[in-house]
């Protein structure tokens, strides 16, 4: 792989997947403040996105990428966490 346009072809391709993950991640956190709400929980669960980013962590093939995984799970759970503080806010105020 060497031409840069089909790297960069191949790179589309990959983000075409990641977004289809990513909706499907954020449609199921929807379902999870649907029951925090309903359960009177809390957004924010710090045990358990302690234990995703480890677990993911060891999934981890090329542990060079180990950081960077960390901070990849820690936007994707900060951008879930003000996902559900929206939905909650209106919940709130219907
Ligand atoms: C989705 C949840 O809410 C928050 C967001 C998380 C996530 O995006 O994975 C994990 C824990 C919580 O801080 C949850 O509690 O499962």
């Amino acid at each position: 792989m060497n031409d840069l346009e089909s790297i960069r072809k191949e790179i589309d391709k990959v983000d075409k997947e990641i977004i289809t993950l990513f909706e499907k991640r954020m449609d199921l956190v929807k379902y999870v403040v649907d029951y925090k709400i309903k359960n009177n929980m809390k957004v924010l669960d710090s045990s358990r996105e302690n234990l995703i980013i480890e677990k993911n962590k060891n999934l981890l093939q090329n542990k060079e990428y180990s950081q960077y995984l960390e901070d990849f799970f820690k936007s994707l759970m900060d951008i879930s966490k003000d996902i559900q503080e929206k939905i909650l806010k209106e919940n709130i105020n219907e």
